[in-house]
């Protein structure tokens, strides 16, 4: 039993930036005024300028979203010291990790990740890794095989040695090792040769491995990505349950069919719950992806402080850490490393009802994915020992609930389990435990808990965020919609701002896309929607202020000028392109003519330096996919209205006070300057360049929407 009388696990602090809640309301105020301004000079209803209203709406509906979720910033502190004083025992933890496809994603990653949790800082017999394999891969069981080889030298040597990073990929970055300990040096060049066989031996064509292996391959032969039998192996068992031995290590692909929805990765986290559920049954469960390496070993103490703390045991659903990045490239050309994000939106968020579950480096309990709430939780004191069970025999009934069929008539994805219906299984599954009254906490240990690769380049990022995009309104608009519960469940009002705040990933882009053709529109018709008396005043105050607060947020963090511009400029371009996109999939959905699919990000294999400074890994790519259409064409909008001013074809205005004027210009001209990628991939070719396609049909929009504007004035 826990000691009631014992030291609390951790602890959280509320914090204020009051330099930032100032700022944070006098854009407000500036918003409001500006909203105040467009219904006063009632002379100038028009069109564009309730379109503009409408967006203006939205941007401080927007604005009201942030500034809520950021404005009361919490860290927590978590004492795994004083975890043995409170706990008899440490509890078991089932470790899950999700590959889908051996081709996005190296099987070598997958390992590496695999390793890394095998040698985590915890008695092994409590652990027990389960990687679900989504794509059937002969070549990750084959790599699985020869990993769980290996980790039989690498985590005695991590552990002797007592390694941070336990991925061998990163390890052994640096190429030597000069210390003054022979024997380490010595072992360490082992563990090294070690190493490049292990993955020499991964990195073949995969289609060779069938053939190259039989006996324990057999299954695999017959089998096609999405038609086979479930295969559950059992890679190497921790048999004397030895405490400083390798846990279990256990291979499953879940039954997949020709047309039965498996729900992706929700459905794979569903199989791996239950098929644990039967093996080893840990009462906490850490699911990663495969590319989220273990960044420091001691994470489950940690995780464990806030989950087995006396007043954490009953509210507290998730510990959820961070998704942060290794061999990042230098001033995060592609927006997509979140540092900011994280800290002051990922802080805000731990002084609400709790951080969002992320998909990934997330302790759950196992009773809340089975459907628990807070006011079902006994009091039952704490015994936890391993569970004592043949593996090898509870995988046979394993196999039965990792078949298609099991979830039909149970509430598998709809009360149990991941929840299906939204491309963001994660946020979905989230929202339904924060709606039953559970609550979260953010787990920032240092160093780091992971790290990951986040993506590289235009095409591979671009498709992750319309994912995100589209799942976020896939949540909106089903009965899971955040509105539903706060009203009917037990979702804070400031929790159900947050989650309004991330849905907003999915109707800001309309926003946005709006706004930036009322700058062309403008031009062509030679109308305005910027005011041109004193009310010019808000919108310049408003973006300089904007400009400035952003610009200090990074600088404070210890960023560059240009990781601020290049995140300035790709918050205009990723929701413009892929935002506005996956709105435009919804749409398809809503309609029945189309159905949203989970598109696996890509992952690469890094350089080995932490910050890559290659020139060229920075320059936007672009492929055929539609989801460059939507900026390339509002680009080519601006050129060409900026062209019509420039030589003169405007249509005379209804009078001077109505006509377009330099705000619109200078507005046109720092929008180019923000798509300056785009501007550049209009004339370059390869992948660097924009497809012909895509700027074909941009072309042909653009002249749709130029005769439009023409035939608005001529009626
Ligand atoms: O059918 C599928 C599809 C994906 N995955 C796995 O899901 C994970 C995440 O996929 P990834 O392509 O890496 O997506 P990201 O955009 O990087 O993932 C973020 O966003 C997802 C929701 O969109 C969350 O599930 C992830 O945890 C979160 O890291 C990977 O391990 C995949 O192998 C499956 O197991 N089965
Ligand atoms: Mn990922």
């Amino acid at each position: 039993m826990a000691n009631p009388n014992s030291l609390p696990l951790y602890e959280k602090y509320w914090y204020k930036h009051n330099y930032k809640r100032v700022l944070d309301s006098f854009i407000l105020i500036l918003l409001l005024l500006l909203l105040g301004y467009r219904i006063i000079s009632i002379n100038n209803y028009s069109f564009h300028w309730f379109v503009a209203l409408i967006c203006e709406l939205w941007f401080t509906l927007s604005w009201v979203f942030t500034i809520s979720t950021q404005w009361n910033p919490a860290l927590i502190k978590t004492y795994p010291h004083l975890l043995l004083q409170s706990v008899q025992e440490l509890p078991p933890v089932d470790l899950f990790v999700t590959t889908a496809d051996d081709e996005l994603e190296p099987p070598i990653i997958t390992m590496n990740t695999v390793l890394s949790l095998l040698a985590l800082d915890y008695p092994s017999h409590k652990l027990a890794c389960y990687v679900s394999d989504d794509g059937c891969s002969p070549l990750i069981f084959y790599a699985l095989q020869e990993s769980s080889k290996f980790a039989k030298h690498w985590v005695p040597f991590c552990k002797k040695y007592k390694i941070q990073v336990r991925a061998p990929f990163r390890y052994f970055c640096d190429d030597e090792c000069t210390t003054n300990n022979e024997e380490f040096n010595h072992e360490w060049l082992r563990m090294k040769r070690m190493y490049e066989n292990l993955s020499h031996k991964i990195e073949v064509d995969p289609k060779s491995i069938p053939s190259l292996l039989e006996g324990e391959f057999d299954v695999f032969s017959n089998t096609q990505r999405t038609n086979h039998p479930t295969i559950i192996k059992v890679i190497w068992e921790n048999k004397e349950m030895v405490e400083d031995g390798l846990p279990h290590l256990i291979y499953i692909s879940r039954e997949k069919r020709p047309k039965q929805p498996h729900h992706f990765k929700a459905g794979a986290m569903n199989v791996l719950t239950r098929v644990s559920g039967l093996i080893t049954n840990a009462p906490f469960m850490l699911n990663v992806d495969c590319d989220m390496f273990v960044n420091n070993p001691n994470i489950v103490q940690h995780a464990m402080c806030i989950l087995l703390d006396s007043k954490g045991e009953k509210e507290v659903a998730f510990a959820q850490c961070p998704q942060q990045f290794y061999a990042t490239l230098k001033d995060d050309p592609f927006g997509n490393q979140m540092t900011i994000l994280l800290k002051y939106l990922g802080a805000g968020l731990a002084g609400l009802q709790g951080i969002f579950y992320g998909g990934t480096n997330c302790f759950h309990r196992r009773k809340v994915i089975y459907g628990l709430s807070p006011d079902d939780v006994e009091n039952e004191g704490r015994i936890y020992s391993p569970n004592d069970i043949n593996v090898t025999k509870a995988v046979e009934e394993a196999t039965q609930v990792a078949c298609y069929g099991y979830e039909y008539g149970t509430g598998w994805g709809k009360q149990v389990g991941w929840i299906y219906g939204s491309i963001t299984e994660d946020v979905l599954t989230g929202l339904t435990i924060h709606k039953k009254g559970w609550r979260s906490e953010l787990c920032t240990p240092d160093p780091v808990a992971f790290r990951g690769c986040a993506p590289i380049g235009g095409p591979t990022s671009m498709a992750q965020h319309k994912r995100w995009a589209t799942g976020m309104l896939e949540i909106f608009f089903s009965k899971h919609c955040p509105i539903f519960g706060t009203i009917f469940g037990k979702l804070s009002f400031r929790q159900f701002l947050a989650y309004m705040w991330i849905m907003n990933w999915g109707f800001n882009p309309v926003a946005l896309v709006c706004y930036s053709c009322l700058l062309p529109y403008c031009i062509i018709t030679n109308s305005n929607f910027l005011p041109k008396d004193w009310g010019i005043c808000i919108p310049i105050a408003l973006i300089v202020t904007y400009m400035v607060y952003t610009l200090v947020e990074y600088l404070i963090s210890g960023m560059t000028i240009r990781a601020w511009w290049n995140n300035q400029r790709m918050s205009l371009i990723t929701p413009m392109n892929a935002g506005f996109c996956g709105f435009i999939t919804i749409l398809l959905k809503l309609l029945g003519i189309s159905n949203t699919i989970f598109d696996i990000t890509k992952k690469d294999i890094p350089s080995s330096s932490d910050e890559v400074q290659d020139k060229d890994a920075s320059r936007h790519t672009f492929d055929k996919s539609l989801v460059f259409l939507p900026g390339t064409t509002i680009l080519l909008l601006q050129l060409t209205s900026i062209f019509i001013k420039l030589f003169g074809f405007q249509p005379q205005g209804l009078s001077e006070n109505y006509e377009c004027g330099v705000a619109e210009m200078l507005c046109s001209v720092y929008w180019i300057m923000s798509y300056w990628p785009f501007l550049r991939g209009l004339f370059e070719r390869g992948k660097y360049g924009i497809p012909f396609s895509t700027i074909r049909k941009g072309a042909a929009m653009t002249c749709l929407f130029v005769f439009l504007c023409r035939s608005t004035i001529s009626s």
